[in-house]
């Protein structure tokens, strides 16, 4: 789905430029959780050794990406293959796209911790007791609470308060929170505002479908949960498919236990935010609220190469809402677009209207107006793309 045309306006982010973003996470960020991981666990010599080895070849520029372990099943190295780990495996991990080497990175992190077995590490997520501690903070406690008093304003209210709910949620995450300096400098901004679209095109009754394609667990995804919770409440949607990823992937993303863990904390909670646990826990027995785990999910790609049973499942989407960082660069493809390119130009693919609820996490973004970019980068420099201080909510409004 690549045009020569995007290569010559808007070629691949890659991470070879030292002082970059995409240096800096292969460099910095992937190092501290490496060690965040070590410490969380206690892991044996052989999970050491695998984590070291790791840490050696994708922190030295000269390294270059070793293939997945003999360990791993046919499948899986079928799948990679599909994904271009021809092209990328035996070549340098900052030469290669910055989407498929932090993506290969988490692949091959789960592998060195035994996170695909046979073993005792067999299917233990390495980033669980993160995501646990993010539950139990007493941040998320009194995010909850907040509900009661919420409940009482007018519909309307509620509506956006939930949208920036699980918009602003994007900004707990965890990965992001490894470097990130915790007083940001400047205040939170949206950037671009497409809301009053996103509802347009929910009118209520009308039977919608809605697919939420998830990013992270914890902090976000109780927000995202009671956002969904409204849209099938109000009848904006008659519907929900909620997109999780099938294993753990980028630090913090959902998984299908961290969607359990989030429907717990929120049915064991007191006043509204109980009620709403309960309410969405029958949504999913009634087929209301479903699941969906793609492997595609976890894929190094832009959805623009999404294989066809994803793309017919996002087509039945009156809305496709996908939250996050990383979902966006996926969406409009993760290349150095001038910032004024319109929102509907890279998305235009996509079967179902999408809407991006994002914050600013790494340099990708489009649709914004040139006054905007004028002034954030005159302003604050060219870290306004990357601290997290700002975000979109972005909507294409029409079908493909
Ligand atoms: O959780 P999110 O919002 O998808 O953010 C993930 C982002 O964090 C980073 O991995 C950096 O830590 C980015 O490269 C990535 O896009």
């Amino acid at each position: 789905m690549t045009t020569e045309l995007d290569d010559a306006s808007a070629p691949e982010i890659r991470s070879n430029t030292p002082g970059s973003f995409p240096y800096g996470v292969l460099r910095e960020r992937h190092p501290a959780l490496i060690q965040r991981v070590r410490n969380a666990f206690p892991y044996g010599p052989e999970q050491h050794r695998a984590l070291d080895a790791l840490l050696r070849e994708s922190t030295d520029p000269a390294g270059v990406m070793e293939p997945l372990p003999a360990e791993a099943g046919e499948g899986d190295r079928e799948q990679w293959e599909r994904w271009g780990s021809g092209e990328h495996v035996g070549r340098s991990w900052f030469d290669a796209p910055f989407l498929w080497a932090e993506s290969y990175f988490y692949r091959r992190l789960l592998d060195a911790v035994g996170y695909f077995g046979p073993g005792p590490w067999q299917g233990v997520d390495p980033f669980r007791p993160f995501k646990q501690a993010e539950l139990e903070s007493p941040e998320a406690h009194a995010e909850l609470a907040t509900l009661d008093r919420l409940a009482k304003e007018p519909q309307e209210t509620q509506a956006r308060a939930l949208l920036h709910g699980s918009l602003w949620g994007n900004r707990a995450d965890l990965g992001f929170q490894l470097t990130r300096t915790p007083a940001g400098t400047t205040s939170s901004a949206l950037l671009a505002d497409d809301s009053d679209h996103l509802w347009s095109l929910l009118p209520p009754g009308a039977g919608n479908t809605v697919h939420l394609v998830a990013d992270n667990a914890g902090r976000e995804l109780v927000p995202d949960l009671l956002l969904i919770d409204h849209l099938l409440r109000h009848a904006h949607a008659a519907r929900v498919i909620l997109h999780v990823k099938p294993h753990p992937y980028y630090v913090s993303d959902a998984t299908p236990t961290d969607v359990l863990d989030a429907l717990n904390h929120l049915k064991q909670a007191r006043g509204e935010a109980g009620e709403t646990g309960t309410r969405l826990w029958q949504a999913t027995a009634t087929g209301h609220l479903s699941l969906r785990t793609h492997p595609f999910a976890c894929a190094p790609l832009p959805y623009a190469s999404m294989p066809d049973d994803l793309r017919a499942d996002f087509a039945t989407a009156t809305l496709t809402i996908l939250k996050g960082d990383l979902n966006y660069r996926r969406l409009v493809g993760d290349r150095a677009w001038p910032a004024t390119t319109p929102f509907p130009t890279p998305t235009s693919y996509f079967p179902s209207p999408p809407a991006a609820l994002r914050t600013l996490k790494s340099d990708v973004i489009v649709g914004l107006d040139e006054k905007t970019e004028h002034t954030l980068t005159t302003t604050e420099g060219p870290t306004w793309r990357t601290t997290g201080e700002h975000a979109v909510i972005q909507v294409r409004h029409t079908n493909p």
